[in-house]
C-alpha cells in the first residue's frame, strides 16, 4: 500500500509504527482479547498523523499492509483503505494529549462483562489494589482510580462527546469502558499502553471475582 508521507524519514517512522502495532496486536490476540476481528490499535506517527488498523481485519493475523496512515481528522492519507470504524476515538486522544503516542482498544471477556456489570453506576471505582500503581501517575493502592463506563453507540460523535464531557468536567482519564463493548486505554509509548491495558484487565477481573465471592 502506498503511504504518502512528507519525507522518507516520516515514511520509515510509519513503517516502524506499523510493525509495533502488528507485534502488540498478535500478543493481545494470543491472550484472547481480540475475538472475531474486534479491537483496534494505533500509534502517533507525527504531530498530524497516526498509523491505525484497517477496519475489519483479523487483529491476530495483521501484517504491515493491514495498517494505514490517517490524519488527525481521521481521513486516510495516501490510501483508499477504510480506517477502523472507531478511528474518531483514537484521534480524539491524540488531539487532546500531544504526549500520547499509542492507543489500544480490546474486547476481552473480562472487559465486556465488567462493562455490563458497572454500566448502571457509570463508573468502576478501583481502590485498595497494589496494581493500580501500574497506571502512570498513581503511586498508592489507597488512591481512587475511576474508569468511566459510557453507553455504547454505533455513532462515534456521541461517544466522542461523552469522553469530552468527562474530561471537560476536570476528571482524570486513563481509560474508559464502553457498555457491552470493551475498553480504551493509551500511553506515552506502546509499552506504557500495554502496561495500562494489562493492569486494567487484571483489576477488572479482581473486581468481578470479589463481586462473585461476596454474593456467594
Ligand atoms: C467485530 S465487532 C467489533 C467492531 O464493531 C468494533 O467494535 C471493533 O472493535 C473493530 O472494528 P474495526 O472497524 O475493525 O476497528
Ligand atoms: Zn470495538
Amino acid at each position: 500500500m502506498s503511504q504518502a508521507l512528507p519525507d522518507a524519514i516520516a515514511a520509515r517512522h510509519f513503517e516502524a509504527c506499523a510493525d509495533r502495532i502488528v507485534e502488540t496486536a498478535r500478543a493481545l490476540a494470543d491472550k484472547g482479547w481480540t475475538p472475531a476481528t474486534s479491537s483496534n490499535f494505533s500509534m502517533r506517527v507525527d504531530a498530524g498523523h497516526a498509523a491505525i488498523t484497517i477496519s475489519g481485519r483479523d487483529k491476530g493475523k495483521l501484517g504491515r499492509d493491514d495498517i494505514m496512515l490517517i490524519d488527525l481528522d481521521g481521513q486516510p492519507v495516501g490510501t483508499e483503505a477504510r480506517p477502523s470504524a472507531e478511528t474518531a476515538l483514537h484521534t480524539q486522544v491524540y488531539r487532546r494529549w500531544p504526549e500520547i503516542n499509542a492507543v489500544l482498544h480490546t474486547h476481552s471477556r473480562t472487559q465486556s462483562v465488567a462493562s455490563r456489570l458497572f454500566a448502571r453506576d457509570g463508573v468502576v471505582r478501583l481502590q485498595g489494589w497494589e496494581l493500580q500503581k501500574a497506571i502512570s501517575g498513581y503511586h498508592s493502592h489507597d488512591t481512587v482510580l475511576e474508569i468511566p463506563v459510557f453507553p455504547n453507540t454505533q455513532h462515534m460523535p456521541e461517544l466522542v462527546a461523552q469522553v469530552d464531557a468527562w474530561l471537560d468536567a476536570g476528571k482524570p482519564l486513563h481509560a474508559y469502558l464502553i457498555d457491552g463493548h470493551g475498553i480504551y486505554t493509551w500511553g506515552r509509548d506502546m509499552a506504557e499502553s500495554e502496561r495500562h491495558l494489562e493492569a486494567l484487565e487484571f483489576l477488572l477481573a479482581c473486581e468481578l471475582d470479589l463481586r462473585t465471592l461476596r454474593s456467594s
